[in-house]
This record gives C-alpha cells, sequence and structure tokens, in this order.
C-alpha cells in the first residue's frame, strides 16, 4: 500500500506567466517565493512552495503527493509499475526544481499525472504574501474523474486514501486527519477540477467575495457552506479557467478508526447548506 501523507503541491501550464503572476500575487493573495522566464513558484504556507505556474500547456496539470522516505518511494513504484502504471523517475534537476528529495511520476485511472514526493522543503522564513486573503495553506484538490467508482478504489485501495463522505458517487477521500484531500470530480477527461487553500476566517471568505468582484474574477460559486465538511467556502476562476475555493472550518476526522463515510444526495444542497448554486452541478 502507497501511504499518501498530505498534497505538496500542483504544477500547472500556462501560455501566460504575467498573467498568473498577478492572478496569483493580487488576486489569490500567494506569494512569489522564485520567479524565472519559465517558472514561477508561490507559497502559502511554511513550505517552499505549493503551486507552480511554468511555460507550458494549460492542459498539463500535476498534483505532488507527500510520502514518507525513499523505500517507500521505491516500493510505490513497485506497486504501481505491477498494475499497470508505468512510472518515471524525477531527475536531479526536476528535484532542485521541486524542491524534493526524490519523486517518482505515473498517471492514475483517469490520466491525471500524479507524483510522490520524499521531503518537500519547509522554510524557516514564514509566508507573507502582498495581499492579505487570510491564507493558512494549500489544503485539498478536486481531480477530474472519468469513472469515479474506478478511480475510488484506486485512491483507496492503492494509496490508501480513506473515504470521509460522498456526494452521489463523488467520494471525499482524505490521507491524514483532515477531512478531505483529494475529492474526485466525473469530468470527460483528466485535470484538477479545484485548488482549495484554507483562510483563517469567515470574515476573510467574505472580504474575498467583494475584493475578487471588484476585480471582475469570476465567483463561479458561494458564499456557502459545504453540509460535508463544514467548511464556508468561495470559488472563483482564475487563469486558464481553473477554479479556485477558499475555505475554512474543514471538519477533522476524530477517530480514524469508527468513521463511516456519509451518503449525501447528488443533488444542490449537498454542495452548499445555504442555498448558493454552483454553476456546474459537482463542483
Ligand atoms: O469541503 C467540502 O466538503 C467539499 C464538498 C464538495 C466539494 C468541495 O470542493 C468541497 O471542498
Ligand atoms: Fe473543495
Amino acid at each position: 500500500m502507497i501511504e499518501l501523507k498530505d498534497v505538496a503541491y500542483a504544477r500547472l501550464g500556462t501560455p501566460d506567466l504575467e498573467d498568473a503572476e498577478s492572478f496569483a500575487t493580487s488576486c489569490l493573495g500567494l506569494q512569489v517565493a522564485k520567479r524565472s522566464g519559465k517558472a514561477l513558484h508561490l507559497r502559502s504556507d511554511n513550505r517552499a512552495h505549493t503551486l507552480c505556474y511554468y511555460n507550458g500547456d494549460p492542459s498539463e496539470q500535476t498534483l505532488g503527493f507527500e510520502i514518507a522516505d525513499k523505500d517507500k518511494l521505491s516500493s510505490a513504484a513497485t506497486t504501481l509499475e505491477s498494475i499497470g502504471h508505468p512510472v518515471h523517475v524525477g531527475t536531479d534537476s526536476d528535484c532542485a526544481v521541486r524542491k524534493v528529495k526524490a519523486f517518482i511520476g505515473f498517471k492514475d485511472p483517469s490520466g491525471n499525472s500524479i507524483e510522490l514526493v520524499v521531503r518537500p522543503e519547509r522554510l524557516g522564513r514564514r509566508y507573507f504574501p502582498t495581499r492579505d486573503a487570510g491564507i493558512t495553506g494549500f489544503s485539498h484538490v478536486g481531480l477530474n474523474s472519468t469513472n469515479p467508482r474506478r478511480d475510488e478504489a484506486f485512491w483507496t485501495k492503492v494509496c490508501n486514501a480513506r473515504v470521509s463522505d460522498r456526494i452521489g458517487d463523488i467520494a471525499l477521500m482524505r490521507v491524514n486527519a483532515i477531512h478531505h484531500t483529494v475529492a474526485l470530480a466525473p469530468a470527460a477527461g483528466p485535470g484538477i477540477q479545484h485548488i482549495n487553500h484554507q483562510v483563517q476566517s469567515n470574515d476573510d471568505v467574505l472580504r474575498s467575495y467583494y475584493h475578487l468582484s471588484e476585480q471582475r474574477v469570476p465567483i463561479v460559486f458561494g458564499p456557502g457552506r459545504h453540509p460535508t465538511s463544514g467548511a464556508r467556502f468561495l470559488y472563483f476562476k482564475g487563469p486558464d479557467g481553473m477554479v479556485f475555493e477558499y475555505s475554512v472550518g474543514v471538519d477533522e476526522i476524530e477517530d480514524e478508526a469508527t468513521h463511516r463515510p456519509r451518503q449525501f444526495g447528488f443533488e444542490p444542497s449537498s454542495l452548499c447548506m445555504w442555498g448558493s448554486k454552483s454553476q456546474r452541478m459537482a463542483r
């Protein structure tokens, strides 16, 4: 079994790094950790980076997940190869770019690009953004799935994720005590469906609602409250159509051994208990 510890980063190709930087800093509220002509590394918490935009096609979207150590990484590679997921080993220069000691890359059953990383760097300097969005950290992702039941089996049986709740057939899965780190989202092809950052308070969610509306950032869902995790949320659209979510108050699963996933109906009130409607169902 591959034991994921946490999500580490998202990597997004973009044709316009400048536009990505202006969104990331003046709308989303991330801090530039490093900028080159080809890539932009952004911080949201004490990690060296949690989001990277690089010159590339926006359909290139990759998620990194942390695992414990190099031994676990080589057994993960063996496991993946044995069930038909070819693995590539990250080169030294690719590791240096990601600020990790080692990583492997593979595709999940829907074709999503996944990297498993060892020892992602943290910094002694704290995260200090230019816009105060109240971000406390990169927390979870929505991941496209062309077959949610098959992909739930992959993430739970191969990668040790546990289902916290389901909305219809959509699993919200945890890899640690946090309610979910990966939410599967039915889609026609692979991709990251949304990228979540936690913020400190309800005030931050609503402050951002007004700030982003004024900046003409498309708000796509919320402000609202998820009955599943209990979080108050806001979703909005960034460069290349990527959806970002702020949320606050995501539950923790108190007892790993006894938690049973709850089944919610596939309907709008399962996504927002206040009545906000998503512009796309299943967001
Ligand atoms: O937080 C949640 O429970 C949640 C539910 C549905 C979809 C999401 O993106 C979520 O974050
Ligand atoms: Fe979410």
